[in-house]
């Protein structure tokens, strides 16, 4: 069995977009820095706002960033606009964004944004985005384990849905065997692997500092939490033989980049 490698370009210092897939960016209601925002804003070629989402978008430019504003206007702001405000609504839909109120009370706005995204591709090439969701590992329990929960699910509809915030990066990795890339620059250096969703699993792993070979997981036995990559390793290998969450650390310097004042551009 060959194994799924996955070289992230957003985790990528370099922004060195080794595949040529498409990316699609999806901001969740929950804090988030410029710095990381900017990073994966460039590497996103369609952006959508969840509900409440584009408040967070919009009050990140305010004082001495608001001019910078206007070169972040979102392709869509999907949601049942509970949380969205008034003036940012106005303000969005005056730059030219799709804005799209669906009241549905059996689906979330993460799941209404994704729903768009699927949309957008069979009306055009049928090629699916990497989706990269800003949000959803923290804050509310509930959405936290929707996101967990929504993501098992959508790995056997999408190839690669992750999760970023400031302090994390995770993802699902389906049954069979992983390579991830890892660019130590970006990466701090504790991760887990996180049986979620599955009753057990049996791992083995290379490249981390406390390593498994045909270990059994499961939540109530052994979870590999506080693990650690190895400094100059670029790999990890991992086998599981049920879908597992990877999660890994952000350094807190890692998106310290942020776009120019200027508005020239
Ligand atoms: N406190 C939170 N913790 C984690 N994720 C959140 C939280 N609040 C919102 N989200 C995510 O952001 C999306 C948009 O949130 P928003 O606050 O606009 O609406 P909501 O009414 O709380 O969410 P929903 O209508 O989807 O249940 C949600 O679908 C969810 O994925
Ligand atoms: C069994 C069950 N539990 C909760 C909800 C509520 N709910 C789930 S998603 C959603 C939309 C939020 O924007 C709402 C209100 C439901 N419908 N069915």
């Amino acid at each position: 069995m060959t194994s799924r490698k996955w070289t992230p370009s957003f985790l990528d210092e370099n922004n060195v977009s080794i595949s040529s897939k498409k990316s699609a960016l999806i901001i969740l209601n929950q804090p988030f820095s410029l710095g990381l925002l900017w990073r994966l804003w460039k590497v996103s070629s369609w952006k959508a706002c969840a509900d409440g989402g584009a408040n967070r978008l919009y009050d990140l430019f305010s004082g001495e960033l608001e001019d910078l504003r206007i070169r972040f206007i979102p392709d869509l702001i999907k949601g049942d606009f509970d949380s969205i405000r008034d003036d940012v609504k106005e303000y969005y839909l005056s730059k030219g964004a799709a804005v799209i109120q669906d009241g549905d009370q059996c689906s979330t706005d993460l799941m209404k944004c994704v729903s768009s995204l699927s949309d957008l591709e069979s009306q055009t090439d049928g090629v699916q985005h990497d989706v990269v969701i800003l949000g959803g590992l923290s804050g509310r329990l509930d959405q936290t384990v929707h996101t967990l929960s929504y993501l098992h699910k959508l790995r056997k509809l999408r190839e690669s849905v992750f999760v970023i915030t400031d302090d994390n990066v995770a993802w699902v990795l389906d049954s069979g065997e992983h390579e991830i890339s890892i660019d130590h620059k970006t990466l701090g250096q504790t991760c887990g692997l996180l049986p979620v969703g599955v009753s057990s699993t049996i791992l083995t792993t290379r490249g981390l500092r406390w390593n498994l070979t045909d270990h059994p997981s499961h939540f109530d036995g052994m979870v590999s939490t506080s693990n650690h990559l190895v400094p100059e390793e670029p790999i990890v290998y991992i086998k599981t033989t049920e879908p597992i969450w990877w999660t890994a650390e952000l350094r807190p310097e890692a998106f310290a980049e942020l776009p120019s004042i200027s508005i020239s551009s």
